[in-house]
């Protein structure tokens, strides 16, 4: 073997050591999703599957993009389908990425200039740290999660220190790993506070995980406050409740044309094909047109019931009224155990382990979906149940299931 396959597989035996091992896996066929991102069941409905067969019928033959959006890769297709976006979300202008990471990487590493200031919450998506990291910003700070006074005592430091700055605020509006909602119109209000005439502030909000789900039609937290205009800009992905793949940054037609000069992602990459294009438009004219509102509102409904009927030592269920929930098991090993179990009941859930998420944090996250039906959330809850039963204070390999400290 070469030196360097030797140093990368050491690498890999350490953090196989440390049972911080990442591994691809294929979820049995057969297994119950509690896990994936298909909020509302898109990606297994006929509807959807109907229209976006139709719709590459349509595609005069083209499938690929080509190119380069700057290149051969620009359509009127996906320039219709910008509009199209801009005016469902209530938004000045849309432009397309390949993916949310790309977007959020792009946004973040060109916006902010030089010397500015972002101040970002600090569970905030790794994309949006990729952006920040190579970005010209002079000062990166992070707030304490959705907690709106310590994000005003920043915000008032900064004014301070850096009077003739841009401050940016990174924000999800659900937190993906959490599935609380931001407290968003206080988090306006308090950039507002600080700057009234609204010229050195500016809110930048991850809809990730709230498209499809919260909102008129699923527009998103944004639209469900009326804030749009309180908004620099929006990133929604199609990657989670939408079925597909891309997303789109929504803002100002400056902001937009910077995007297309300046962010990297979008310059040199070839642009989403065709057939990810139709896949977009297709989920979009399922949200505009109203098919998918009984999604929604199941989906809400069984949030409601796994959380009515959930009972947890307290502390250990993440406080969320969103489809994502979580469990929290101090340690690696017992979300390991946890997640195993619920595994072999026929339910597919992951333990989500740190690094990914912050050490004594560590969760088995739940996903609730449209495609999800009563009956299995409360399957789900008596396994729950059973396993906190059975083990009394300790898992099943021995190791003792701790309180969190949250
Ligand atoms: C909050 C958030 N932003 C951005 C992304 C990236 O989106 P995509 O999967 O479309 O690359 C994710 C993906 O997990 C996310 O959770």
């Amino acid at each position: 073997m070469s030196r360097l396959l030797d140093q990368l597989s050491n690498t890999l035996e350490k953090r196989r050591e440390i049972a911080k091992l990442r591994r691809l896996v294929i979820n049995p066929q057969d297994a119950i999703d509690f896990s994936s991102n298909d909020f509302l069941g898109l990606a297994y409905s006929g509807a959807f599957r109907d229209a976006f067969l139709n719709e590459l019928h349509s595609l005069d033959n083209i499938l690929g993009s080509t190119g380069s959006r700057l290149l051969d890769g620009n359509s009127l297709y996906a320039e219709d389908l910008e509009r199209t976006l801009a005016r469902f979300h209530r938004a000045e202008s849309a432009l397309l990425f390949n993916s949310g990471f790309d977007a959020n990487a792009g946004l973040f590493s060109t916006v902010p200039q030089k010397g500015d200031v972002i101040v970002y919450d600090a569970l905030v998506h790794a994309s949006v740290h990729e952006g920040m990291r190579i970005s010209r910003a002079g000062l990166r700070v992070s707030f304490r999660h959705s907690d709106v006074d310590d994000l005003i005592r920043i915000l008032k430091n900064v004014q301070q220190s850096h009077p003739d700055k841009n401050v940016f605020v990174a924000v999800e509006t659900v937190y993906s790993m959490d599935g609380d909602i931001a407290p968003l119109r206080e988090i306006v209000a308090a950039i507002r506070e600080c700057w009234p005439a609204k010229d050195n502030g500016f809110l930048i909000v991850d809809e990730a995980h709230s498209t499809g789900v919260f909102g008129k039609n699923g527009r998103g937290v944004v639209a469900m406050y009326g804030l749009e205009d309180e908004v620099f800009a929006r990133l929604h992905t199609f990657s989670k409740a939408l079925a597909s793949n891309g997303a789109a940054i929504l803002g100002s037609p400056i902001l937009r044309n910077y995007l297309i000069n300046y962010a990297r992602p979008l310059i040199y990459s070839t642009f989403m094909t065709h057939s990810s294009l139709a896949s977009i438009k297709c989920a979009y004219s399922l949200l505009e047109s109203g098919s998918t509102i009984q999604m929604q509102k199941h989906v809400h409904l069984l949030t409601k019931r796994f959380r009515q009927t959930i009972r947890l030592p307290i502390g250990t269920l993440l406080p969320s009224p969103s489809p994502i929930q979580g469990i929290v098991l101090n340690g690696n090993a017992p979300v390991r155990a946890l997640a195993t179990y619920l595994n072999k009941k026929g339910f597919t859930v992951k333990p989500i382990c740190s690094p990914t998420v912050p050490k004594g944090h560590e969760r088995v996250r739940i996903c609730l979906h449209g495609h999800n039906t009563l009956e299995q959330v409360d399957a789900l809850v008596d396994a729950v149940h059973l396993f906190f039963g059975s083990q009394k204070d300790t898992a099943a390999n021995g190791i003792p299931l701790e309180q969190p400290k949250l």
